[in-house]
């Protein structure tokens, strides 16, 4: 696997890999788990080669949120990446992905508003941002995002169409999903954070929106629904539920009375950590 940290070594890389086929890209944040290398393994199975970009993105952090928190293990995560016969690692520095004088922003409207586009104003605009820029630089055919973060999916498929960035096949953006810890808890880089007893009682997110998502099929009104699974989460321990809503999957817009495509989305916060899942609510 090369490493390279520079955009002109990235240039390289790059064109002698693609001589030799195709490129998945998989972006992360670094702090690798299972969830990131089921992502590459799915990757290795859709394109000759897989890159891998881990960099940790200020312009998609809010003001008081924790970017200086934000686990950074580069060499543990390498050697993951390594063992999984990935190619390419791409791990710029801030200054090598916004240079002085950077002042660009791309926002996509519509996808990005309600729910994480909310409760972390700017955010993604920072992730459409740096995406793009991930796209430029490594010209992928394609590239494969987490459905536990089904918002930042559907504001990247979006942007991704919009603006002509892969080439224009159904599955350009690949969704994959969710990898859970086997109390159900999807798996993220920010479970780290959970003390023992915050990681136990964390397990009750999935638990309650399986038990809301059973209720509803049942034809139990929404609203009351959701306040249950409100209280279920206060009741175990979180301290703040973000949301909790039905969206429809695609649009990510509210609902019209019709729940054929309708998804679960929460975000919650368990000690210092927000947690986020989501679930289908109709069973096809
Ligand atoms: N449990 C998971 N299942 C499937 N995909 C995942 C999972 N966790 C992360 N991903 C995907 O991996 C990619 C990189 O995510 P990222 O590096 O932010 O990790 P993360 O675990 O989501 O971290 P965070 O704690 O910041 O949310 C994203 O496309 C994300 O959706
Ligand atoms: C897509 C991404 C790598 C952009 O920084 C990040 O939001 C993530 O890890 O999900
Ligand atoms: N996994 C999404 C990246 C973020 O929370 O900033």
């Amino acid at each position: 696997m090369q490493t390279v940290t520079t955009l002109p070594n990235l240039r390289l890389a790059v064109d002698e890999i693609r001589k030799t086929g195709t490129i998945a890209l998989v972006p992360t944040m670094g702090a690798l788990h299972e969830g990131h290398l089921t992502l590459v393994r799915e990757a290795a199975k859709l394109a000759d080669h897989v890159a891998v970009s881990i960099f940790v993105n200020p312009r998609q952090f809010g003001e008081g949120e924790d970017l200086d928190a934000y686990p950074r293990q580069l060499a543990e995560d390498s050697a993951k990446l390594e063992a999984e016969g990935v190619v390419l690692l791409w791990a710029p520095d801030a200054s090598a992905m916004y240079p002085q004088g950077y002042a660009t922003n791309i926002s996509v409207n519509g996808v990005s508003d309600g729910l994480c586009g909310a409760d972390r104003p700017g955010h993604f605009d920072g992730v459409a941002t740096v995406v793009c820029k991930l796209f430029n630089q490594v010209r992928p055919d394609i590239a494969l995002f987490g459905e536990k973060d089904w918002q930042q999916l559907a504001v990247i498929r979006r942007m991704a169409r919009d603006l002509d960035l892969v080439q224009p096949h159904a599955d350009a953006i690949h969704g994959a999903a969710i990898v859970r810890d086997p109390d159900g808890l999807a798996m993220s880089s920010r479970n780290a954070y959970l003390s023992a007893t915050h990681r136990a009682a964390a397990a009750t997110l999935p638990r309650a929106m399986d038990e809301a998502i059973a209720r509803i099929r049942d034809g139990q009104e929404t609203a009351a629904t959701l306040a249950m699974l409100e209280d279920e989460l206060l009741g175990a321990g979180f301290s703040r539920v973000d949301y909790a809503e039905l969206r429809d999957a695609d649009s990510i817009a509210a609902l019209d009375g019709d729940n054929g495509n309708a998804r679960l989305f929460v975000a919650a916060r368990i000690g210092q950590t927000r947690l986020i899942d989501n679930k289908p609510v109709s069973s096809a």
